[in-house]
C-alpha cells in the first residue's frame, strides 16, 4: 500500500494511475443536451464529489475541470470523514463510493436536502453492481422495426465450488470459448479482469463468483453507448479479435483479457472495414435509448457490428 494525495492505494492501482497520467487524453463529451438543468456560463454551479483516487484520476481530469469552469461549475472534494451536510452548499452530489456506510450517508442527506441532484441515489444503481442484474433490464428489450437488434450473450452465473464449472457448462449447453467476468462489479481492477477460456478443464481453475458468458465474434470492434439525459454519444473501440472454427481445436487453456476497450483503445481514426467500423444506425441508438432510460434512468451500453446479437 502507498499514499497518493493523502489517499491510501495500492501498487496495482497506483501504477496504472501513473501510467494514465502520462498518456494524452481527449475528452469527448460535448455536455449538449445534459438534462439536469445546467446553468449558463455566468450562473454557478458547485459539484461536490467523492470519488475513489482511480476515479478522480480517470475522471476529474484538468482539461475536463477547465471545460467545467467555463460553463460555470466547479468541483470540489467532499471530505467523507466530516458530516456532509456540513459542507457545501451543494448543487449536485456526485459519488462512486460504495461502503455501505456511505451508501446511508447519501441517502440521509438526499431525504434532508432534496433540491439536491445526486448522482447516483445508491438504490437506482444497485443492480449495476452485479453483472446478471446489470444485464436484466436489456434481456427483455424488443426493438423490432428500428434496423437491428439487441440481445444479451447466453450466459451462467457460478458462486460456488469451481470444480463443477466444466458440468453446469455442459448442462447449459454453452458453446466454448467462453467469457469468464467476475459476478460483482465495485470499480477495482479485479472487478475489471476478465479470462477468455478455450477448455472445459481449464474452467476448473476459475474463481467464482463469476459469469460465463459464449464469446460473441464481432469483427474486434465495439461501440460505447454513452446516455444522459437527451444526449446519445457513440465512440468507437478496439475488441477482442473474432476466433475461427479452425483456431479453437487448437487452442486450449485459459487466457486473461488486458483492458481491451478503455479510452485508451479508441478506433475512430483507424482504417476499417466499413462493415464492422460503421456507427450504429440512429433509429437504433435512440430507440436504445428511449427504452433504457425508460427502464433504468440512464444508461451505457456496448454494441457491435453484427447489431446486435449482443450487448455485454
Ligand atoms: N461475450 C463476449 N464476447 C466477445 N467479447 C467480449 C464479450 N464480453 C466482453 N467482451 C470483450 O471484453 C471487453 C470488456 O468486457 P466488459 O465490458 O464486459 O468488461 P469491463 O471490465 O466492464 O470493461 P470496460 O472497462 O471496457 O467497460 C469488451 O469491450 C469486449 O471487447
Ligand atoms: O471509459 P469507459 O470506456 O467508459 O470504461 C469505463 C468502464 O466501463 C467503467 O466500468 C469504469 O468504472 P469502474 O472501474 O468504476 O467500474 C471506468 O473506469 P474509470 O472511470 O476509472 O476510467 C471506465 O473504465
Amino acid at each position: 500500500m502507498k499514499k497518493l494525495n493523502g489517499k491510501v492505494v495500492d501498487e496495482e492501482e497506483l501504477e496504472e494511475l501513473e501510467e494514465e497520467k502520462e498518456k494524452v487524453v481527449e475528452t469527448y463529451s460535448n455536455g449538449v443536451g445534459v438534462s439536469f438543468g445546467f446553468p449558463q456560463p455566468d450562473q454557478n454551479l458547485v459539484v461536490g464529489y467523492a470519488l475513489t483516487v482511480k476515479k478522480e484520476t480517470s475522471f476529474l481530469k484538468p482539461n475536463f475541470r477547465g471545460l467545467a469552469r467555463t460553463k460555470g461549475i466547479k468541483f470540489v472534494c467532499i471530505d467523507v470523514n466530516r458530516p456532509l451536510s456540513d459542507q457545501g452548499p451543494f448543487d449536485v452530489v456526485l459519488h462512486k463510493l460504495l461502503a455501505k456506510e456511505w451508501c446511508e450517508i447519501i441517502e440521509d442527506y438526499r431525504h434532508k436536502h432534496p433540491e439536491v441532484t445526486v448522482l447516483d441515489p445508491p438504490d437506482a444503481i444497485q443492480h449495476l453492481r452485479n453483472r446478471k442484474s446489470m444485464l436484466q433490464g436489456v434481456v427483455d428489450l424488443n426493438l423490432s422495426d428500428c434496423h437491428g437488434k439487441v440481445g444479451v450473450p447466453r450466459q451462467i452465473v457460478v458462486t460456488k465450488d469451481p470444480s463443477s464449472i466444466p458440468y453446469e457448462v455442459t448442462k447449459a449447453g454453452l458453446k466454448l470459448p467462453l467469457v469468464a467476468k467476475p459476478l460483482l462489479v465495485d470499480g477495482t481492477a479485479k472487478s475489471h479482469k476478465l479470462f477468455v477460456a478455450y477448455d472445459q478443464l481449464s474452467l476448473a481453475e476459475l474463481e467464482p463468483p463469476l459469469v460465463l458468458q459464449e464469446f460473441v465474434n464481432h469483427g474486434g470492434i465495439v461501440f460505447k453507448v454513452y446516455i444522459v439525459g437527451e444526449s446519445i454519444t457513440v465512440v468507437k473501440r478496439f475488441s477482442l479479435p473474432n476466433h475461427g472454427k479452425r483456431d479453437l481445436s487448437k487452442v486450449a487453456g485459459m487466457y486473461p483479457v488486458p483492458r481491451v476497450s478503455s479510452y485508451l483503445s479508441s478506433a475512430e481514426d483507424a482504417d476499417l472495414d466499413p462493415s464492422i467500423a460503421e456507427h450504429p444506425p440512429r433509429p437504433l441508438l435512440e430507440k436504445l435509448a428511449t427504452e433504457l432510460r425508460r427502464r433504468l434512468g440512464m444508461g451505457k451500453c456496448q454494441i457491435t457490428s453484427a447489431f446486435l446479437q449482443s450487448s455485454f
